[in-house]
């Protein structure tokens, strides 16, 4: 695609960009480090409400280290650290005393790779369900059917769902990914290059699916693919060397971008 159709993309995603609606997560003077390095410096950002906000930049510029703080992942890691805030409805999901899996079912997160787990594709749907809700099998059945749904795969496996979830092509194996995380009913759901491992098709299946998605949850989306954010997101945060350069809806970003440098990454010349 060339820079006219990008901008073309991107005005059509970019009409629907909605700064008024509430802020969902404010990211406040947030710096990260893993050991001595320091790969975010001063990261502020909000991510509205039901809107797909893309975060775009070179390898290496801290998009997924940003993403991966919002459900607290590095805690796993000790020697990796977040200074600053991350105001997720109130209250900042930094505070060590946050309950980390609470979080995590209230922030899902899609990876880049499908990851289904070894079991059955009902048994991978009802997963997160079962570890942190007691509920009845029917209503567990009607969770499961009801993600399935939304993820845009219950007429191809409603017939085989006690088959194994790694049985599926990649492409159904993401959407699998995705109704697992729906079935725990997030608020945002992270994506972190959902489609860079599946074909074309495969691919428009999860932009449409986003599209759809977004009117229930907050979307953030890390993604290589300029085309892509300019396709699916509301917003684009542009970032460069763990900072953000720039940050707004993505047709403006896209078509009338405030800073140089900006420009030269959307139109191709660096990155
Ligand atoms: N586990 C780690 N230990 C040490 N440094 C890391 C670790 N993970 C990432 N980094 C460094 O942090 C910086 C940001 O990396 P990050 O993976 O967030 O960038 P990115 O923009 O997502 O890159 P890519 O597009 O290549 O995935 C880079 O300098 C990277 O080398």
């Amino acid at each position: 695609m060339n820079t006219v159709s990008v901008m073309q993309t991107a005005s059509a995603a970019g009409r629907a960009a909605d700064a008024s609606a509430p802020v969902r997560i404010a990211v406040r003077d947030l710096d990260f480090f893993y050991g001595a390095a320091q790969a975010l410096k001063g990261i502020n950002l909000d991510f509205f409400d039901r809107q797909v906000t893309a975060l775009i930049g070179p390898s290496g510029c801290g998009k997924s280290t940003l993403l991966r703080i919002f459900n607290r992942i590095y805690s796993l890691y000790p020697e990796q650290r977040a200074e600053g805030e991350v105001v997720l409805d109130g209250r900042n999901i930094l505070d060590p005393r946050i309950d980390v899996n609470e979080l995590r079912s209230r922030v899902g997160m899609v990876f880049q790779k499908p990851t289904p787990f070894p079991m059955s594709i009902y048994d991978n749907v009802a997963f997160g369900v079962r570890l942190n809700e007691r509920l009845p099998r029917s209503e567990v059945d009607d969770r499961v059917e009801a993600a399935l749904r939304r993820a845009a795969l219950w007429n191809e496996v409603k017939d085989k769902l006690k088959a194994s979830g790694m049985g599926l092509s990649g492409g159904q194996q993401q959407r699998l990914c995705i109704a697992r995380t729906i079935a725990q009913q997030p608020e945002v759901i992270l994506f972190d290059e959902p489609t860079s491992a599946l074909d074309p098709i495969s691919t428009g299946k999860i932009e449409e699916l986003l599209e759809q998605l977004r009117s229930e949850f907050t979307i953030v989306i890390v993604t290589h693919n300029m085309q892509q954010a300019a396709r699916i997101s509301q917003f684009t945060a542009f970032m460069y060397l763990g900072e953000v350069v720039e940050f707004g809806p993505t047709n403006q970003i896209f078509m009338n971008p405030g800073k140089k440098q900006t420009q030269d990454y959307v139109t191709g010349r660096f990155g």
